[in-house]
């Protein structure tokens, strides 16, 4: 349990912060005190993650819509962010990913999950790191990545190599800009239910990805895991707030992974090798609903 107050007056941008482990980091950082500025594309979604974080906290939070594909709004939604005042802590949430055949991915299918998960990542980086060097002040960049960073993963390449990337501009950052007092960290998180993650990775339901009321199919993905369970978002988002506090304040370069031990096991794609074209045909005709 981490100290009362610990994020109190920290301005914290959280890129995806309306939904899934975005909204969960920003319901503890609030908890902790934290000002927050939550951005993603859907205007509505933000402003009812706002409106409950309101309610529950008291928390003062400016909704930013913005897509991060767009280097140009990136910058916008910074100047707008900063005009409320300096931000703290960014945290490079948003991501977009789907399971599918590497063979079979179109250019425009994986620009779609580069586009947001390492483009818009590193123009946000850019933006709130341009600033605090601008002005003399420490920051920590935060990123969401995943533990195919150590294992690689079957049939999410692009999200792989995203990820992958991002991770070597956590370490590089932690080098380049740790001498300005800006700290460089990642969380690597095994497998969470979100909608968003339940949608993207097991389009149709409880074959490859648990969720949060296991069927049969999820009981495999269950044992795959050394502790038996997938992670509770709760859980990170107690991570999350460690390490952009200052009692993290000498971990730079580093990234955590939560996974209850399971990329040790497995990266848990592999149960896919075994699907067929119709398995493919089913996941594909899943999308988007
Ligand atoms: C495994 C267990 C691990 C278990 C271990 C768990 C570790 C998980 C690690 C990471 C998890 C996460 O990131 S979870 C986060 C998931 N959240 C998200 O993905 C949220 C954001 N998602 C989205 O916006 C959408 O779902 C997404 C499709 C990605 C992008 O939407 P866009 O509107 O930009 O794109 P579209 O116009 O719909 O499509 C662009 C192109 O992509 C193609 N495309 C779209 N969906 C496709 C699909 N399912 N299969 C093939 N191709 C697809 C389309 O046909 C288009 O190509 P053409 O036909 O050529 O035009
Ligand atoms: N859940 C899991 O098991 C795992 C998750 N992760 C990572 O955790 C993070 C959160 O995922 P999770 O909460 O599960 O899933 P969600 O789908 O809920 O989160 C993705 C968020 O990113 C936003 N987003 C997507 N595309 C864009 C864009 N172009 N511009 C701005 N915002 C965008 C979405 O909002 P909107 O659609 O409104 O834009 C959404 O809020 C991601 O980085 C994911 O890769 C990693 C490993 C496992």
């Amino acid at each position: 349990m981490l100290q009362d107050g610990l994020l109190r007056g920290r301005r914290i941008l959280i890129t995806g912060g309306g939904t899934g482990l975005g909204l969960a980091m920003a319901d503890r950082f609030a908890a902790l005190g934290a000002q927050l500025v939550l951005s993603g594309r859907r205007a509505e979604v933000l402003a009812a993650a706002r409106d409950g974080l309101v309610a529950r906290h008291g928390a003062s939070v400016q909704t930013l819509p913005c897509d991060v594909r767009d280097a140009a709004a990136v910058e916008a939604m910074f100047d707008a962010a900063w005009q409320q005042g300096p931000l703290d802590v960014l945290v490079n949430n948003a991501a977009a990913t789907f399971i599918a055949q590497t063979e079979r991915l179109s250019a425009r299918a994986a620009d779609a999950i580069l586009g947001p998960t390492l483009h818009g990542a590193l123009y946000c980086t850019l933006q709130a790191g341009r600033r605090w060097l601008d002005s003399g002040r420490p920051g920590v960049v935060l990123s969401i990545l995943s533990t195919s960073t150590r294992t690689g993963r079957a049939f999410t390449v692009p999200s792989a190599m995203a990820k992958s990337a991002l991770l070597a501009m956590t370490r590089s950052l932690a080098v380049e800009w740790g001498p300005q007092g800006i700290r460089s960290v990642a969380i690597a998180p095994g497998p969470f239910p979100t909608a968003g993650a339940g949608q993207a990775l097991d389009p149709t339901a409880g074959r490859a990805f648990a969720d949060a009321a296991p069927g049969a199919g999820a009981a495999a993905a269950y044992a795959a895991n050394p502790l038996g369970r997938v992670g509770r978002p709760p859980e990170l988002a107690e991570l999350a707030a460690f390490l952009v506090s200052d009692s993290a304040a000498y971990i730079n370069g580093e990234m955590v992974a939560i996974d209850g031990g399971q990329h040790l096991r497995t990266s848990g794609a592999e149960d896919l090798l075994a699907w067929g074209p119709d398995d493919w045909a089913r996941a594909r005709a899943g999308r988007g609903g």
